[in-house]
């Protein structure tokens, strides 16, 4: 497969002693001409085609979680039953990513006077030697594939045994497992902004549990009900630990700045992960009952396929905007998109399912938005510090 240059290969050349990159914490970012102690996030300068792909990223991440976490309640709803073809759906859609190692990705043209750009052959046959070796990548991608197909499962459970509205609320603790997981892995540092950003994003997914309750599925009973609280609090705690795993791997084991990183670090997981899926769908039996569940779907068979086709391709849509924000951004950050993104599918149920709106539905979305422009501030503040101290070394500033 291809290694497409996807953001700025040359930076990846400069190497960082494992001893300062352990102090630094989120510093595998080639950074370090410039000391930049007090950058919170990333000391690397952020360029505007840096904003262009966190937006994307984000926009993929918000539209991926809404159409899949809408599409997979309609399959419960409308008669799907099975946990492990709702989860094998959620990660197996992963070849449609395949095409995406053939796009060309503009190559950043070589500048000779920043100093973030490492040009010199030595430093790049260093980064050659430092390439992972197969053991380690195979360590890296079957462990995180058998943690995406533990997560995968037990969301799945827990959709199924809960109303939406809770289930979404027991999701934003998600924000607060990787806030801890990256605090002591990724030795992320916490400022005001964007403490402020964890604590709104926290209120304002605490608030959807004041919906009303229209969409709950029916006849669980309460020993179900616990059940799936328990594997959503599960499933939230491995997502935010996966998440610093994607991050340390990066920075620690891939170390490359790709698309095809980004690629990799998604389609070997999600296959690792499938293959625990269909182990799990024909070892449960579930597939047994998968014929007559087609022929029962109250929307009917060709709805029935095209609800998961549209599940697989929208989780695709949100795994490529979750990982590749992990590399561009951090893993916080990440998951900080993704608890944005969880008012967004209240509002979105009241224009397709005809749910009521009410004001707290309004003010969970209002909170949401607060938290997030905290979090993209303390990256503006981060960019303009790290500007000021390049034109203080006589760096172009860019
Ligand atoms: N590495 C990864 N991180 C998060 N979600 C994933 N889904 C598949 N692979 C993943």
């Amino acid at each position: 497969m291809g290694e497409l240059a996807h953001h700025h290969p040359q930076e990846l050349q400069l190497h960082i002693p494992d001893n300062q990159e352990a102090k630094e914490g989120n510093s595998f970012e080639p950074t370090s001409i410039i000391a930049d102690s007090q950058a919170t996030i990333t000391s690397k300068p952020k360029n505007s085609w840096w904003w262009i792909r966190v937006a994307l990223y984000s926009l993929f991440v918000l539209s991926g979680q809404s159409v899949g976490t809408l599409l997979g309640t309609l399959y419960y709803k409308k008669g799907g039953n099975s946990k492990w073809l709702a989860a094998l759906v959620q990660h197996g859609g992963f070849p449609i990513l395949l095409l995406l190692y053939f796009i060309p990705t503009p190559k950043q043209p070589c500048d000779p006077n920043n100093p973030h750009i490492q040009t010199n052959p030595q430093a790049q046959s260093q980064a050659q030697s430092q390439a992972p070796s197969l053991k380690s990548l195979a360590f890296v991608y079957l462990s995180l594939g058998t943690i995406v197909a533990i997560n995968g499962y037990l969301y799945s459970v827990g959709l199924l045994y809960l109303p939406v509205s809770t289930y979404s609320l027991i999701c934003s603790s998600q924000l607060a497992f990787n806030a801890l997981f990256s605090f002591f892995l990724n030795a992320q540092k916490f400022t005001p902004w964007i403490i402020n950003s964890l604590v709104l994003l926290i209120i304002s997914s605490t608030l959807l549990v004041f919906q009303s309750n229209s969409e709950d599925p029916k006849g669980v009973s309460a020993g179900k009900y616990a059940l799936g609280f328990v594997c959503t609090i599960l499933a939230s705690a491995s997502y935010g630990l996966l998440l610093s795993l994607d991050q340390i791997c990066f920075r620690r084991i891939i170390r490359k700045e790709t698309l095809g990183a980004v690629l990799n670090m998604i389609v070997y997981p999600s296959l690792v992960a499938s293959v625990i899926f269909v182990v799990g769908l024909f070892g449960s039996g579930e597939w047994e009952h998968l014929g007559r569940e087609i022929e029962e779907y109250e929307l009917g068979k060709v709805s029935y396929v095209m609800n998961l086709a549209g599940m697989a391709i929208a989780w695709q849509v949100f795994t490529m905007g979750t990982v590749g924000l992990v590399l561009d951004a951090s893993s916080l950050f990440s998951d900080s998109i993704s608890v944005v993104g969880l008012p967004i599918v209240p509002i979105f149920a009241v224009m397709f399912f005809g749910d009521k709106m009410d004001g707290v539905k309004v003010m969970a979305m209002i909170l949401a938005i607060w938290g997030f422009v905290s979090y993209v501030y303390q990256y503006y503040l981060d960019g303009a510090r790290l500007k000021a101290q390049r034109a203080s070394v006589g760096g172009d500033g860019n």
